[in-house]
């Protein structure tokens, strides 16, 4: 359905358009009860943009509005020597717009002034347990440096704000017991750093307790002011900044000072925590203002792309959107609770005052304005331990007690060890001690047993240690999925084999490949992870041979050799556990196998049966099939060594088990050296005598792997005869199966050791075969 134009006029993208574009008629009113603040300040023209070149495109009006790109009323317009009353009409218009914003600071306004209209009334929401944030936005050069940090003899409002938050901790320090951490953190190229303990990039990490944590962000207590302004300027050193066409001193990213206040009312107990962020954005810019280039130009586009980010939130938080792209930048993650959330914000625009400047100016205008609408849900942080100042102190703390703790506890055991050894050898040396000794080399005994117990359990723990480390190498082992990976190569090749539709092979390729790579992906992954366990692997063992035990720390020795030993057990059955999983899987693909072979078979048999039947199917393929049957039943085939060749052309599957010459006579009875197939008694193309050796598989085996050590030597042939039994129509055996060669010889067949297998007889031939 579309919308009448009223209709359209009603959506809030719609009437802010209408109204910036409506330009002195339309009022830019800002609803000044809203839950954000916006001041904007202009800064005093500088050395470039001084003289006549540049025209002013700001006139402050009050401390409430602004004029952008005013009209000049004092400029009169002569047409042939007479004034005209219109304006010249060749000069573009001025846009002469009207901003209502909460307050509007001038040239001559100070950071003091900025900081008393601005931030001092979030000391109160602060105290109140409220969470607050001031962002400064604007374009590069524009000032929000300066309006944030300031300079030694001008400083900025984060100190200023933070002096006067000390103040009020001092006047409330007889009702409460404060507790203060502070992080300073950047985001630049859409990595995070922090200021304070510069290392590697630092990941973001979502909480449902906590909210947005910065994984391994150190928060430094602090007690006074003197102490901030200190670490502000360490941070500052540490910050991104590169010199620009527009600013000599740009920071060429955000950063990100937050304060975690944890307060404890005296009287009700009762606590109150809350969270103060003072975020100087980096500035925003047209790349062509800033004259980069390369490396520059992408970091430009890096810091453009978070502050999109910023205002794609602010339009979303502004139209009441019900999802925000909180997601999209680091940034905006980060800034996550300080926007629209339980925050009281302040947004700072700085804008440049001359015509130099005009669309950034404009845009970052635009931009306030938006904020403007933003409705935040302002709750009081009055809980013991829901906000990340409890986390990240108690994180900390706990984490740097434990650290010293085992620090000081491996220190001591260390020296421990070396006075238990030095114990027992002077109990050794002292064994015949004068009396009044005694007493001493008692004593020594004591406190040798209080440091076994203390080394026994510090190896306890190590060793414990190791044995987690070892099951989750175990458990981590990429054994199963090359197995699995290996499966999935076999099913590939097994698919390529059976294809005969080139759309069919490249579909099956294509999702196993998929699952290849996954597998791949997987596997790496899990390298990595073992070669980090193995890693902690080696630090255990190096603490534990820190310790110095040797042959001659005597019991404790020995409880180290039993604890080594439970670990190398509990390793084995945790292998043992991944050769079952691994044993399951590899069953399963038997089962699989299985019926894929009968599937097969139910598709083969009655192919091979057709071709035969019409006559289509050649020697080669009956061969094969016959093969195939063969291997299926499990026989093993000995033929004679000059057959070896043929044989092994013979295609498919049966193992062939070459036998020389003492039964040379039967070799003369073969006409053209082709085998015989125990199916095949009427198979009249030239058979010769084969010897068919049913066995069990495990005989089989027996038998070959004997065959195969000594073949193909005489005597091999030795070793053989007594196995075989030469089946002849006398010795009556029921298995025994004849047939007439071409010359009216009888064939053999040969039974190892008499067993008695029922022999299969192929299908006859309904028509002569075509070879
Ligand atoms: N209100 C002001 N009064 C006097 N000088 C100012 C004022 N605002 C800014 N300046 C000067 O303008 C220059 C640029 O300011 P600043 O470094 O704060 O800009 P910025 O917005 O932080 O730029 P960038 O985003 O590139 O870091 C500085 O030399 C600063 O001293």
């Amino acid at each position: 359905m579309v919308k009448s134009k009223r209709d359209l006029l009603k959506s809030p993208r719609r009437r802010s358009f209408t109204l910036l574009r409506s330009g002195v008629r339309n009022k830019i009113n800002v609803n000044s009860g809203a839950d954000i603040c916006v001041v904007v300040r202009v800064r005093p023209p500088n050395a470039n943009e001084q003289g006549d070149n540049f025209r002013k495109i700001i006139k402050v009006v009050s401390d409430e509005m602004l004029i952008f790109d005013p009209k000049e009323e004092n400029d009169p317009f002569f047409y042939h020597g007479v004034q005209q009353k219109g304006r010249d009409l060749l000069k573009k218009a001025n846009k002469n717009l009207q901003f209502h914003f909460d307050r509007v600071f001038g040239f001559e306004a100070t950071n003091a002034e900025v900081f008393e209209k601005s931030t001092k009334s979030l000391i109160d929401k602060l105290m109140d347990g409220y969470n607050c944030s001031v962002f400064a936005y604007g374009a590069t050069g524009a000032g929000k440096t300066f309006t944030m940090i300031g300079k030694p003899d001008n400083p900025g409002i984060t100190v200023l704000t933070m002096s006067e938050l000390f103040k009020r901790k001092e006047e409330l320090s007889n009702e409460r017991d404060f507790e203060l951490g502070i992080t300073y953190l950047e985001v630049y190229n859409e990595t995070v750093q922090d200021l304070l303990n510069p290392g590697s990039p630092l990941n973001l990490r979502e909480d449902g307790k906590f909210g947005v944590i910065v994984a391994g962000v150190q928060v430094k207590r602090i007690e006074s002011c003197e102490e901030l302004f200190e670490l502000l300027q360490t941070g500052n050193q540490n910050r991104t900044q590169h010199p620009t066409d527009a600013n000599a001193e740009s920071s060429r990213s955000h950063a990100v000072f937050q304060v975690y206040i944890k307060m404890s009312v005296k009287t009700t107990q009762q606590i109150l925590a809350a969270k103060l962020s003072m975020i100087d954005l980096a500035g925003s810019e047209r790349g062509a203002a800033t004259g980069y280039s390369g490396a520059r130009f992408t970091e430009g586009a890096n810091i453009n792309k978070s502050l999109l980010a910023l205002g794609n939130c602010i339009n979303s938080l502004a139209d009441g959107q019900r999802h925000i792209p909180y997601r999209d930048s680091k940034l905006t993650r980060l800034l996550k609770d300080s926007l629209g959330g339980n925050c009281k914000t302040v947004m700072i625009a700085n804008v440049s005052p001359v015509s130099l400047n005009i669309e950034d100016t404009y845009n970052t205008l635009k931009y306030a304005t938006r904020a403007k609408k933003i409705k935040a849900k302002l709750k009081k942080n009055v809980v013991s331990c829901s906000t990340n100042i409890q986390f990240y102190i108690k994180q900390n703390e706990a984490l740097q007690q434990e650290n010293e703790k085992l620090k000081l506890e491996i220190e001591q055991l260390k020296s421990q060890v070396a006075s238990t050894s030095s114990c027992t050898c002077n109990k050794m040396v002292n064994i015949e001690v004068a009396s009044p000794l005694k007493q001493d080399e008692q004593q020594c005994e004591e406190k040798g047993d209080s440091t076994n117990l203390k080394i026994k359990e510090q190896l306890k723990a190590l060793f414990t240690r190791r044995l987690i480390l070892e099951e989750q190498i175990v458990s981590n082992s990429m054994s199963l999925f090359t197995v699995r990976k290996e499966l999935k190569e076999f099913a590939d090749t097994r698919l390529s084999g059976l294809c005969t539709e080139q759309s069919d092979k490249a579909d099956g390729h294509k999702r196993l490949g998929t699952a290849m790579e996954n597998l791949q992906r997987q596997t790496e992954r899990l390298e990595k992870d073992v070669e980090g366990l193995t890693k902690q692997v080696k630090e255990v063992d190096t603490e534990i041979e820190s310790l110095n035990i040797t042959e001659d720390s005597g019991e404790i020795y020995d409880y180290c050799q039993a604890l080594r030993s439970e670990v190398e057990k509990a390793k084995l059955k945790s292998e043992a556990d991944l050769y079952k999983r691994k044993s399951e899987i590899l069953s399963g693909e038997l089962r699989m196998h299985g019926e894929l072979i009968q599937r097969m078979s139910a598709v083969l048999k009655p192919c091979f049966l057709q071709l035969r039947g019409y006559g289509y199917a050649t020697n080669d393929m009956i061969k094969s099939y016959h093969d195939l049957v063969r291997h299926c039943q499990g026989f093993r085939t000995v033929c004679w060594k000059d057959e070896e060749a043929s044989s092994a052309d013979s295609g498919v599957g049966s193992t062939t088990t070459v036998i020389q010459s003492d039964v040379g006579e039967n070799k003369k009875k073969t006409p053209n050296n082709k085998r015989k197939y125990a199916g095949d008694k009427d198979d009249e193309n030239g058979l010769n005598e084969t010897f068919v050796v049913p066995l069990s598989p495990a005989k089989q085996e027996k038998v070959l792997t004997r065959v195969t050590k000594t073949a193909p030597t005489k005597k091999l042939a030795k070793v053989q005869p007594p196995k075989l039994i030469r089946l002849t129509k006398e010795n009556k055996d029921p298995t025994f199966k004849s047939s007439k060669t071409p010359q009216g010889k009888s064939s053999s067949h040969l039974l190892m050791n008499k067993t008695k297998s029922p022999i299969t007889t192929a299908p006859k031939p309904l028509l002569k075969n075509r070879r």
